[in-house]
């Protein structure tokens, strides 16, 4: 596997692996790999000849009060579990290789972008598609691996590239789970042992609003309340937004059918959380 920072270097890679044709899958991540990262990574290698992976933690989806200068690091560990999981080539730039004094340009996706982690995270959304453009412009990949842990993502990206007629395939994969059902997330490190048990209300209370609608509930506001009851007995644990939209529109709903996503974000205790699941209902 090898390691590559700069843009120069990154495209003469692409440049001598399209000669033989071969396919691209790229994985984007903010590094701190854990199994849900390396799934993505090894679905990639599944589906595509060469994979690529970029470690990246991109300043201009933070905002001012947001973890960046603690966001946690350990790019030794992070080059073996890529290696391992199949990676061929991970791009490590820095801030001043990917933003270049005298930038000037950002692509911003709208009203999407307004809701969910987009209006408690006012300009990440902006971030993250600036960044992910970028780097697809970049490695130039056939595919590009997403994480339906960030559900909301997802949608943005596909709508970026729908708009902008990226040349690219979005590929969205299953969430990976702690086996007590904890969403893997880099930002699970910050949880005290405290905190990281009362974190376990987040995918307990969204599978029982599963559990309640394949049994038959319809009604949007007791399933909504479910999830706020069993959420709100747990301490340190306070809900920052639950929402039951469609997906991949996010869209608004006011019959519960098609596919839907239930999202939420949570603080536990300093930690910042999102989970979500995804389901198919019938009316
Ligand atoms: N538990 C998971 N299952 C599947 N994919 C995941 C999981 N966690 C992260 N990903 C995906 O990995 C990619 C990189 O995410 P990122 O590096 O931000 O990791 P993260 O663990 O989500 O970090 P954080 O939770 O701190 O934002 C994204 O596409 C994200 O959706
Ligand atoms: C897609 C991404 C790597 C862009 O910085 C980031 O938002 C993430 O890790 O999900
Ligand atoms: N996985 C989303 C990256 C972020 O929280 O900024």
């Amino acid at each position: 596997m090898h390691i590559v920072s700069t843009v120069k270097d990154m495209r003469q890679v692409i440049r001598e692996v399209k000669v033989e044709n071969n396919t691209l899958g790229f994985v984007p991540t903010m590094g701190y790999l854990h199994e849900g990262h390396l799934s993505l990574i090894k679905r990639a290698k599944l589906e595509n000849d060469i994979v690529i992976v970029s470690i990246f933690v991109n300043p201009t989806q933070f905002g001012a009060n947001e973890d960046y200068d603690i966001y946690p690091k350990d790019f030794k560990r992070d080059k073996q579990l890529a290696e391992t999981a199949g990676a061929d080539y991970v791009f490590y730039p820095t801030v001043e290789e990917m933003y270049p004094t005298g930038y000037k340009t950002s692509v911003d996706v709208s009203e999407i972008t307004d809701r969910l982690c987009g209006a408690s995270r006012p300009g990440h959304f902006k971030g993250v598609t600036t960044i992910v453009n970028k780097l697809f412009n970049i490695v130039e990949p056939n595919r590009a691996y997403f994480g339906l842990k960030d559900a909301q993502q997802v949608a943005v990206i596909q709508q970026m590239v729908k708009d902008l007629f990226m040349n690219v395939e979005v590929i969205p994969c299953s969430i990976v789970r702690e086996s007590d059902g904890l969403a893997m997330s880099s930002r699970n490190v910050y949880l005290t042992q405290q905190d990281r048990s009362a974190a376990l209300i987040l995918s307990k209370s969204l599978m029982k609003a599963k559990k309640i609608i394949n049994e038959g509930e319809r009604d949007l506001k007791i399933i909504r309340n479910t999830i706020i009851e069993s959420i709100s007995k747990e301490a340190p644990v306070s809900v920052e937004y639950i929402e039951i939209i469609q997906f991949p529109s996010l869209e608004k709903i006011d019959i519960l059918e098609g596919k839907v996503l239930i999202a939420l974000a949570a603080k536990v205790g300093r930690v910042r959380l999102i989970d979500n699941v995804i389901l198919e209902v019938q009316k």
